[in-house]
């Protein structure tokens, strides 16, 4: 954004008084994402959980403030609520705010409303093809003729919006996020809500608050059309920001995605062991990018090893690259591929166990 405008809004924000505290918002930290794209606003505000209902009130003042300055078209602001216990103003994203956010009892959070089941995929290891298994099997899903989403949780690099060719930004109205709509699955992402270099200030413990607006404002589906499975790409790891997550979010089942190099595997077994510790059930293993260049079957062997189910493997290949870089899934794209017929397969097995 231009500077000039970044500092009138700056001040327009900050000219409105905290309801939680002396100050404006800006000083108080209550601004945690300001973006601007075509002369439209994303603000993003973060309210204190016990003062959630003052802030909610100040929305349409917010949204006057930032309309009236000059170029700007349109303002949409979306409130999300705090962590109980709020870490220091400052030092945000220092580690003692990680800290002080791992020891805080996890709040669980509410259901989404209107979601039969929350698949979550996640990898010990970046890199491995998460996004693409989590993407390639809500489509497939879809394809199967349920009623399928995709939340994209995955804060360090928001990658489903490039996969699936979305780039608008979701609307927000009575208070729900409208789900984009692309290849027949309901999408949403942090991605879309801020812009690729602000994703940054997401990290942390505003990853797992980003993850639960999304959820739990999501207009996933209706009481007449629930959506039937909702996918969430979680981000890479076994650290305490996916571990927060886990505990934050209702996920019904699990998928770990892993290359079957030795050291993918091993960041496996970690994020296998992180599904146990919360009591996520683990619906199975994906091995992904299996070939000559990596080798074949070490996911298979390690699901046995662990008890768990695997859930098939998806070769290297070029396909997959390009259809996730031209936002054409290969499920929806190219059905009649190898890697189209392994994903449905997958899912076939999954939708097995959806309630
Ligand atoms: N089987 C495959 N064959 C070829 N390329 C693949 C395959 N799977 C994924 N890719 C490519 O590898 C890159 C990384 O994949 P992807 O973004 O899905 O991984 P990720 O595990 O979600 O990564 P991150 O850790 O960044 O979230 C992408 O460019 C993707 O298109």
């Amino acid at each position: 954004m231009d500077e000039a405008l970044l500092n009138e809004l700056g001040q327009r924000l900050d000219a409105i008084p905290d309801p939680a505290g002396a100050g404006g918002l800006v000083a108080n930290g209550r601004i945690v994402g300001l973006t601007e794209k075509r002369g439209r606003i994303d603000c993003v505000v973060e309210a204190p959980a016990e003062g959630a209902a003052a802030f909610s009130a100040l929305v349409p003042a917010i949204k006057a403030a930032l309309e009236a300055a000059p170029g700007v078209k349109e303002a949409r602001v979306v409130l999300t609520a705090a962590a109980r216990t709020r870490p220091p103003k400052r030092a945000r994203l220092s580690e003692a705010a990680t800290e002080q956010t791992r020891r805080a009892a996890p709040v669980p959070a509410a259901r989404p409303e209107h979601v039969r089941a929350v698949l979550a995929v996640a990898s010990g290891k970046g890199g491995v093809g998460k996004s693409t298994v989590a993407v390639n099997l809500a489509c497939a899903f879809a394809r199967l003729g349920l009623r399928a989403g995709l939340l994209d949780a995955d804060v360090y690099g928001p990658s489903i919006p490039l996969m699936l060719g979305l780039t608008e930004a979701p609307e927000h109205r009575d208070g729900k996020l409208i789900p984009l709509e692309a290849w027949g699955v309901k999408a949403l992402s942090v991605g879309l809500l801020v812009d690729a270099d602000q994703a940054l200030i997401w990290r942390g413990p505003m990853a797992s608050q980003a993850l639960t607006q999304m959820l739990t404002q999501g207009a996933w589906g209706t009481a007449d059309e629930p959506l039937d499975v909702l996918v969430v790409d979680l981000p890479p790891g076994t650290g305490d920001v996916q571990l927060t997550l886990v505990q934050k979010t209702p996920i019904d089942g699990a998928v770990i995605v892993s290359t079957p190099q030795e050291a993918a595997l091993a960041d496996a077994r970690r994020a296998h062991a992180l599904f146990q510790k919360t009591g996520t059930p683990v619906w199975g293993l994906v091995e992904n990018m299996s070939g000559e260049i990596f080798g074949r079957g070490g996911t298979r062997a390690e699901a046995e090893r662990l008890g768990a189910a695997f859930l098939g493997e998806v070769s290297l290949d070029a396909s997959l690259r390009q259809g996730g870089d031209s936002g054409r899934p290969v499920v929806a794209d190219q059905p009649d591929g190898e890697a189209a017929k392994a994903f449905m397969e997958m899912a076939k097995a999954l939708a097995g166990k959806l309630r």
